[in-house]
């Protein structure tokens, strides 16, 4: 007879190539800090045998503290951006795009990094949220079950990309694991020490997962509460194309609640309330992000699933 159950366990390579990103958003100033931090003494998250490059992937948008100089880095990493030639007529997130393939990547090869933490702040009252591209890898699902029950009993949220029209073309989809973390709620170019610690200590546990896993502890099988990305919702517009109505004062700040049949949802300058059409309740998140006015999003809707992580161990 065997013992236990290791022989159920899917095996999955140790995760020995692990990059944290910061400044894919120059004006994200939580990641930004964070790794400049590690890039000077990086002790703090050192793990055994395991490599762990801290990044900075935007540094023009760095140093002048915005979120992109020509187009939105974390939207370009498409096979067609990774394969085109040209030199300086490519915007420079292109070519920096291609740059970071090629250093962490190439995306969608053996050779990728293992796992890419891509850190991200919101001007949204989200809390800490872990964002994930894929249902089906059960190590990043490990990992989150591994975090929010580390994070207790503060809260950590897993909100699920994998919309076939919504997913765009992130910074970490170059490693093999991309996991996103976005906390805030932190003003665009501004530091919040609730907000640094918080991303702080969700990367430690993060970490220590991918160490306890390196030394071939098993995970058995798990559930995992996630946000599934649905609808896009836009401000309400006029023919020009303006808004006309802002995010309702019964929505903003209330990130992940439900949103009902028939609650308010928008108010236009004029005080009326505009209402929820949809026909279930959703969970809206990313409410009236600053950096999505220019994407016509005034906040994203989402569905609570439960998701099944099969029992995963080293191979
Ligand atoms: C506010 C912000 O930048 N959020 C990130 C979310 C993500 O990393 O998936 C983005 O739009 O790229
Ligand atoms: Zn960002």
């Amino acid at each position: 007879m065997s013992s236990g159950n290791n022989n159920n366990a899917a095996r999955i390579d140790a995760a020995r190539r692990v990059a944290i990103f910061g400044g894919t958003h120059g004006n994200e100033m939580s990641g930004v800090t964070l790794v400049n931090l590690w890039m000077q003494n990086s002790a703090e998250i050192q793990r055994k045998e395991v490599d762990i490059e801290p990044f900075i992937t935007n540094p023009k948008a760095v140093e002048k503290c915005v979120r992109y100089v020509d187009t939105d880095l974390n939207r370009a990493f498409t096979q067609e951006n990774l394969s085109v030639t040209g030199g300086d007529e490519l915007p420079y997130e292109v070519l920096r795009a291609q740059e970071i393939n090629r250093m962490f990547g190439p995306k969608g090869t053996p050779e990728a990094y293992d796992v890419i933490f891509d850190l991200h702040n919101t001007t949204s009252n989200m809390g800490c949220t872990l964002i994930l591209e894929s249902s089906k890898d059960a190590f990043n699902l490990q990992m989150m079950n591994y975090i929010k029950k580390a994070f207790a009993p503060a809260s950590c949220l897993v909100l699920l990309n994998e919309h076939p029209l919504l997913k765009y073309s992130t910074s970490r989809s170059v490693a093999k694991h991309p996991v996103g973390l976005e906390v805030g709620p932190q003003p665009q170019g501004v530091l919040r020490s609730n907000i640094f610690e918080a991303m702080r200590v969700i990367l430690k546990h993060a970490l220590d997962f991918i160490e306890l896993f390196n030394e071939g502890m098993e995970f058995p099988p798990c559930t995992v509460e996630v946000f599934r990305v649905l609808e896009r919702m836009d401000y309400p517009r006029d023919a020009n194309g303006n808004i006309i109505a802002m995010v309702h004062p019964n929505l903003q700040d209330c990130d992940w609640e439900p949103l009902n049949p028939g609650d308010p949802m928008f108010q236009t300058f004029d005080g009326k309330s505009i209402h929820y059409q949809g026909s279930t309740t959703v969970y809206p998140t990313f409410i009236n992000e600053a950096a999505y006015y220019e994407k016509q999003q005034a906040f994203v809707t989402t569905r609570r699933e439960t998701l099944v992580a099969n029992a995963i161990r080293k191979a």
